[in-house]
């Protein structure tokens, strides 16, 4: 698994997968979520291992622990390299999940590294108390996800970038810091609520970046992808 931004190939369709991805020569590392998975099934993320992209398979499992157990054990034939579940599902869940995925992973092969969701960017903690009826700071609420995933032996958490550092501290450094919300400077947040630029993301602990919008909705997709990436290599 390298260090590059994940780019989020949130396109409805293999059609326009494709079409985006020959905008770029090299490997990237991209992730496949609901929407592309749910219309063409595992058979996008073979073809898109097949081009040699590393790939986050971002499904958020969250279920009852026997049923996350199983799914796992069938995505782990997949050979993707990062996978996640919803923290929310409990220790209980996440161990399963983890069961599920050693199992499922062929003899031989590198099993996907697997992280739960914490809170999700796109919530405030306004809505969080209102909605989720959580009565912690933001920030309690996706630390104490970050402890039981790394209770439950994950390898890391989805948070935003304003989380980071205080995971990292926490749970220490090793323990993987994904952050969606990514935004290059004055450019549309969108839905996001809790977003940050590479370089900010970079400086505030981040262990990688997932960028979508400000990426694949450029119109220059290959200019922003080398923007965000000089931004978060520190170039
Ligand atoms: O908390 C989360 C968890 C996952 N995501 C996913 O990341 C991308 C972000 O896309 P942008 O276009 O850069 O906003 C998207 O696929 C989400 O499903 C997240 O945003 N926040």
């Amino acid at each position: 698994m390298n260090n590059k931004p994940i780019i989020a190939l949130d396109f409805p369709g293999e059609h326009e997968v494709f079409h985006f991805l020959q905008h770029f020569q090299e490997p990237l590392f991209v992730k496949i979520g609901m929407e592309l998975y749910l219309q063409e099934g595992p058979d996008i993320v073979r073809k898109v291992k097949e081009q040699g992209h590393d790939i986050f398979l971002d499904l958020k499992l969250h279920d009852i622990p026997n049923t996350v157990k199983s799914a796992m054990k069938g995505l782990a034939h997949l050979g993707v390299d990062l996978v996640n579940v919803h923290a929310a599902g409990g220790i209980q869940m996440m161990e399963a999940a983890l069961e599920g995925l050693e199992a499922g992973t062929p003899v031989g092969k590198k099993r996907a590294k697997l992280i739960a969701v914490t809170q999700l960017t796109s919530t405030t903690e306004e809505q969080m108390k209102s909605e989720q009826q959580i009565h912690l700071s933001l920030l309690e609420s996706v630390l104490h996800y970050a402890k039981i995933a790394k209770q439950a032996q994950l390898d890391g958490v989805v948070c935003s970038v304003h989380e980071a550092k205080m995971i990292a501290n926490e749970c220490g450094e090793e323990f993987l810091r994904v952050t969606p919300g990514i935004r290059l400077a004055g450019g549309d947040v969108h839905d996001q609520k809790r977003i940050a630029t590479p370089d900010g993301a970079r400086a505030d602990g981040s262990s990688l970046i997932v960028v979508g919008r400000a990426i694949t909705g450029s119109r220059d997709p290959l200019a922003a992808y080398k923007e965000v990436c000089s931004l978060w290599e520190g170039n």
